[in-house]
């Protein structure tokens, strides 16, 4: 099964890969966490969000890949980042993130 092993290694690489570009969406988000709670600004811009998912949702399509899964993955990552800027809002670090050190 030296085919199995290898395209799981090439799996094993991917989830790598989104793991580190998860960490640097993170970190990019902060920055506008931080930017909000200095300004005063909402957690949430719902108006930005549905300009994404229109955006992701096309990209996508064009990727073969389910829009509507596309735009529940986009949905889950911006709960938890709309969570930290709620923490940052009351003066807190967000949980799990170098804030807390
Ligand atoms: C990062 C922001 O904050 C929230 C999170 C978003 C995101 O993770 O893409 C988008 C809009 C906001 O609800 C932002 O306003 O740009």
């Amino acid at each position: 099964m030296s085919e199995l092993l290898g395209i799981r290694s090439s799996i094993d690489n991917i989830d790598a890969a989104l793991i580190h570009l998860l960490a640097e969406r993170f970190k990019f988000t902060q920055q506008v966490g931080r930017l909000k709670a200095t300004h005063g600004l909402p957690p949430s811009d719902p108006d930005r969000e549905r300009r994404q998912i229109a955006r992701l949702r096309n990209l996508a399509v064009d990727a073969h890949l389910d829009p509507a899964f596309a735009e529940k993955w986009f949905n889950f990552v911006v709960d938890e980042v709309i969570q930290h800027h709620v923490e940052l809002a009351n003066g807190a670090g967000a949980p799990g993130t170098a804030d807390e050190l």
